[in-house]
């Protein structure tokens, strides 16, 4: 799905990612962990393409296609979609039309007809209930004055109706109270599937009890440090990150 190789990238001209490298295959799901700072949040940011991200080195293909070269628009109506740490407010746009204007987007990206009316608001009320969400969200401006955990429900939500090929999550459980880390947990679980791959970040083991991935991989000074299956989890959660940024130094 997609490679990363040796991948530099520069914040405000200091250097964030210092040769990365990872490797996500269709139908795995994959946890990034690691120190504040470490450049988690660089990363997801540099593959959505967000402005002020300098690349300066290094490759990114995206189901073979070189990522780094294309748009931002390009990088959504192909598949990639990112679910914010601080999801934006976007005053005066309703929550419904940004969803369809989207959705129309991919579809006209991939040469199909706009989706009917009828059944775009069939598919949308269908994916708001299973996100435990009221109909009256769809009618309110993107995320204004939304709580944290509905901002956080309303990124999955997007999901849910654009159907990504690479969903990146970065802290999709902060904010969340317990019910919530669940519905959202069963949100993303949904996604699975063995042409889709889910890319999350995390600081906690608790979301990776909801969904399990494949692979968790230690982030630390703009590198992959440490990678390994899900019991790496639970030894970060015991040892902190210390005795491993003393074995790379
Ligand atoms: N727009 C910016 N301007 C200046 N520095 C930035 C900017 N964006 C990121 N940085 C710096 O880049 C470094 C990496 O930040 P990043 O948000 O990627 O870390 P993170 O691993 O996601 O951290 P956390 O776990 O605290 O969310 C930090 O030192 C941060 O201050």
């Amino acid at each position: 799905m997609i490679e990363i190789k040796d991948l530099h990238a520069k914040v405000e001209g200091r250097e964030i990612l210092k040769g990365l490298n990872l490797t996500i295959n269709p139908g795995e799901i994959h946890a990034i962990m690691g120190p504040n700072g470490a450049g988690k949040s660089t990363l997801s940011a540099v593959l959505a393409g967000r402005e002020g991200y300098e690349v300066t080195g290094g490759s990114v293909t995206f189901e073979g296609q070189d990522l780094l070269d294309m748009e931002v628009e390009e990088r959504a109506c192909a598949g990639l979609m990112l679910a914010f740490q601080y999801p934006v407010e976007i005053p005066g746009v309703k929550n419904v039309y940004l969803l369809k204007a989207a959705l129309n987007a991919q579809r006209k990206a991939r040469g199909e007809p706009e989706i009917e009316a009828p059944a775009f608001m069939q598919l949308v009320r269908e994916k708001l209930k299973f996100m435990k969400m009221d109909n009256s969200f769809l009618h309110r401006a993107v995320n204004e004055g939304f709580s944290g955990g509905e901002k956080k429900r309303n990124e999955i939500l997007q999901m849910l109706v654009l159907e990504p090929k690479l969903a990146i999550l970065d802290e999709i459980d902060s904010g969340l109270d317990i019910d919530a880390l669940k519905v959202v947990a069963e949100g993303v679980n949904s996604l699975r599937a063995a042409n889709r791959s889910i890319l999350m970040i995390t600081h906690y083991q608790r979301l990776l009890d909801y969904i399990v991935p494949d692979f968790i991989h230690v982030l630390a000074d703009g590198q992959i440090i440490k990678s390994g299956d899900k019991s790496l989890a639970l030894e970060l959660e015991e040892k902190g990150y210390d005795w491993l940024l003393e074995g790379t130094a």
